[in-house]
């Protein structure tokens, strides 16, 4: 999938979250998105999935057919992005009183899957998981920050998207599952050539994995950093021990 932004705002009160003239996220990149705390990471993740309403500007989707045809639509307009796209933003997206299982089938469903074909999907994150999520017969209220964590990310993954939108997605998660989410996100890219927009506050994660990187001041994109072998690594560094 294709986004071009144009002239995005979003302002609260007479804070700018947001303010993008135009940008466009290629077909297949994995774009990292960084700034500090408040630079507008997460609204803009939200105005694109249309989850808050913009000030001003449009958010345009051009989305991959089967048939390799492709259309060109707004999200605020059309719902047929929806079932190409998986995201996980915080905690809202989950269902607390589900059990892990109860709520991939439930996203499962929404997405016209079988259970079989969710329990299967769910199941090929089995190291992901590590044996900690399936089977311990209780409601996701009561799981740890990390594996809540864990059960937002996979459910972002179960109808395959073409667009793939995960903030903060390393938070709460120990270093081993961070690596192991480090591949679970490259290989799936490579698999399936899908769009990534990850924001994190790891720039070494970030660094290791983006195309590019887009850095964010004041709901600006200050810096548009291609990142082939880690290029945008010195430029990172540089801003951040200002
Ligand atoms: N619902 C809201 N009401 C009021 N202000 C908000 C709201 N959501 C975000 N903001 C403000 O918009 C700005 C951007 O916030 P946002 O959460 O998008 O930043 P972020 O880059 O994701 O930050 P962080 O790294 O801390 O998660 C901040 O000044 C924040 O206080």
């Amino acid at each position: 999938m294709k986004i071009d932004i144009n002239g995005l705002k979003k302002a609260f009160g007479d804070k700018t979250a947001v303010d993008i003239p135009t940008f466009t996220v290629y077909d297949g990149e994995i774009l990292g998105l960084v700034g500090n705390n408040g630079a507008g990471k997460t609204t803009l993740f939200r105005l694109l999935l249309d989850l808050i309403k913009a000030d001003g500007g449009t958010v345009t989707m051009t989305i991959n057919n089967d048939d390799g045809t492709q259309v060109t639509i707004n999200p605020s307009e059309s719902e047929n992005w929806k079932p190409v796209t998986g995201a996980y933003i915080d905690e809202g997206f989950l269902i607390d009183f589900l059990t892990p299982e109860e709520y991939f089938r439930f996203i499962g469903k929404v997405n016209g899957l079988t259970d079989n074909e969710t329990d299967s999907r769910v199941a090929s994150f089995e190291h992901f998981m590590n044996g900690e999520v399936l089977g311990q017969k209780k409601l996701i209220r009561n799981y740890s920050a990390g594996n809540k964590q864990k059960i937002g990310i996979i459910s972002a993954f179960i109808n395959n998207p073409q667009l793939l939108v995960l903030d903060e997605p390393f938070n709460f998660l120990d270093p081993t599952s961070q690596n192991i989410l480090m591949h679970l996100i490259k290989d799936y890219n490579a698999k399936t050539g899908a769009t990534i927009l990850i924001s994190s506050h790891n720039l070494t994660h970030t660094v290791e994995i983006s195309t590019r990187i887009a850095l964010l001041e004041s709901g600006l994109i200050i810096n548009d950093l291609p990142n082939t072998e880690g290029s945008a690594a010195k430029v990172l560094e540089d801003y951040f021990n200002r």
